[in-house]
């Protein structure tokens, strides 16, 4: 059942001012902040400069986040009235809530009007009340969830973080998860301050009385249970543990009854008192205080300063641009950062496997070896490398191992670049190149200035001069760079003007002579052949 959000009525029958204010929209796994409406509410000339208590409720969809945040409301608009719970008759309004199993609030709300309290110490604070997108519906990714509890945390002063029945560890997890979120976004990594203020474990229906009492005792002593480290635990249980309480400066935990199954079940239910059960009522009337009477209020704290409505709005501009951008690493689903895991482990195995039996065969104290040989052992240690990241078991389906194969063979094919030109440089005849080279040519050029100078082209004979003093320059530069190590640059530069000379003109040339070598003798074995034989 929906109810009508505009100028509720109050317990007392007066009308409740003001409405649920979207603060932040959820868009298609976004977060906008709407900056207009939060101005608007924070920096209400009698307001903004006040302090400001921040009291949040989040958690899992559809387990009564907004109905309790409309008790909250009827009791700081009851401005201190014992009666505050109001008559038996009159239906619950303020944030929307309503029964079924599909969501209803999105992104973040506050209340539209603030509520100003004065302490026993004669300050006021505004008190703000803020309502939450439930976590873990079908529509939400992990990021989404993780995004508004770790939002809604760090705008906080009290996290009421609203669970069913139990703590169990899969609660602290998803905790754990998203506090981290949190902390990474404060970069507050060092351990030693506490980056949140109060985290309040609220246990919804909690059915266990006989063991510990509804209340706030009897949820210490469970949560003094559920946190407690000792060396017999895992090491998981034990970090999870120190996690959680590294993050809040004070953890508590109230126990609450459950309200009835009219409550529960019944779909005509709209939140009058005479439906719900005593129990839960009575425990209403010491949890609700116990968070928003004003000496038991906290107040918003950053880097221990208590801050203003008009400085929270910054701290929600700044916090909101950092879930917006792409600097922080995507929170992901168990399955999934375990199977990433599974895979990158597989592919480093693999990778190394490849490289140890390549070095078998042209690791650094082998010798070189011929270019197509060596390829032939790449292509044998690629094919034990794939069939050993084939038959490592990895989480996650074939379909997800085929991102990381491709990786490994990405991988592989520059590991074998490397092997490639380390073989290529174990070839003496590879790095004596450059000096024959320049050798050939100055050669080459003594003779041909011989040459020219016998047929009277004078001309032609002092070019061919200046190539030999130009080349024998190169070729001194070129051992001095290689004797002394400086100006590898000048060097290098000498390597390639060799290696163009020589592939461009001595190869050519060479592979000239050899096929007409070939032809010739081909020739002369077709003479051969062909002359009559005498005998
Ligand atoms: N069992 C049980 N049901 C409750 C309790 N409090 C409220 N409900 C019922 O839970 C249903 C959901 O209430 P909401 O306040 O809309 O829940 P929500 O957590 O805000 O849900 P989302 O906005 O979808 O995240 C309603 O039918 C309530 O009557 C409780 O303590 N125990
Ligand atoms: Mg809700």
């Amino acid at each position: 059942m929906d109810h009508e959000i505009l100028a509720p009525v109050s317990a007392q029958g007066e009308r409740l001012k003001g409405q649920p204010i979207q603060i932040v929209e959820a868009g298609e796994h976004t977060f906008k902040l709407n900056e207009e409406a939060l101005e608007r509410v924070l920096l209400n000339p009698e307001i903004q400069d006040k302090k400001v208590a921040v009291v949040s409720v989040a958690g899992a969809f559809r387990k009564g986040k907004s109905f309790l945040l409309d008790f909250f409301l009827r009791y700081l608009n009851a401005k201190g009235d014992p009666d505050w719970l109001g008559d038996d008759e009159s239906p619950l309004e303020g944030f929307s809530w309503r029964g079924g199993s599909e969501r209803e609030t999105t992104g973040i709300l506050l209340w539209s009007e603030p509520f100003v309290c004065k302490t026993s110490s004669g300050e006021e604070i505004v008190v703000l009340l803020m309502d939450t997108q439930g976590a873990f519906d079908s529509e939400s990714t992990v990021r989404d969830c993780a995004t508004v509890f770790a939002l809604s945390t760090m705008i906080s002063s009290v996290q009421v973080y609203n669970i069913t029945q139990n703590i169990q560890e899969d609660d602290l997890q998803h905790l754990q998860l998203f506090t981290e979120y949190g902390r990474l976004a404060l970069e507050a990594n060092d351990n030693i301050s506490k980056p949140f203020q109060c985290l309040e474990f609220l246990v919804r229906d909690w059915s266990f009385p006989y063991e510990a009492d509804y209340g706030a005792a009897g949820g210490r002593k469970i949560l003094e249970r559920r946190l407690q480290i000792s060396d017999k635990q895992h090491n998981e249980l034990q970090q999870l543990r120190s996690h959680i309480k590294s993050c809040f400066e004070n953890i508590g935990c109230f126990l609450m009854p459950h309200p009835g199954l009219k409550v529960a079940t019944n779909p005509k239910f709209d939140g009058r008192l005479k439906d719900i059960e005593p129990d839960f009522k009575d425990k209403l009337q010491i949890l609700v205080p116990l968070l928003l009477d004003e000496d038991n209020l906290k107040i918003k704290e950053m880097n221990g300063q208590k801050i203003t409505c008009r400085e929270l709005v910054e701290y929600f501009k700044a916090y909101i641009k950092i879930y917006q951008g792409e600097e922080l690493p995507e929170p992901k689903s168990m399955l999934l950062a375990t199977a990433e895991a599974n895979n990158l482990a597989a592919v480093s195995s693999s990778k190394s496997r490849y490289t140890k039996e390549m070095e078998k065969i042209c690791g650094g104290d082998k010798p070189y070896l011929h270019p197509e040989q060596l390829e032939r052992e790449h292509i044998r240690c690629l094919t034990i490398a794939m069939d050993l990241f084939d038959d490592t078991r990895k989480m996650g389906g074939k379909e997800f191992s085929s991102i990381y194969k491709e990786q490994l063979q990405k991988d592989i094919e520059e590991a074998n670049d490397n092997f490639k030109s380390h073989n290529e440089g174990k070839n003496i005849f590879s790095s004596a190149r450059t000096p024959a080279v320049l050798f050939s040519v100055m050669a080459i050029a003594y003779f041909l200035s011989g040459f020219f100078g016998i047929i009277g082209i004078e001309s032609f004979a002092s070019l061919m001069n200046w190539a030999l003093g130009i080349f024998l320059i190169l070729l001194i530069t070129w051992i001095y760079c290689r004797y002394s190590g400086d100006h590898a640059s000048i060097g290098q530069h000498i390597d390639q003007v060799a290696n163009v000379i020589w592939d461009k003109a001595l190869m050519q040339i060479y592979t000239q002579a050899v096929q007409q070598g070939i032809k010739q003798t081909a020739k002369q074995a077709v003479r051969q052949n062909s002359r009559p034989k005498s005998d």
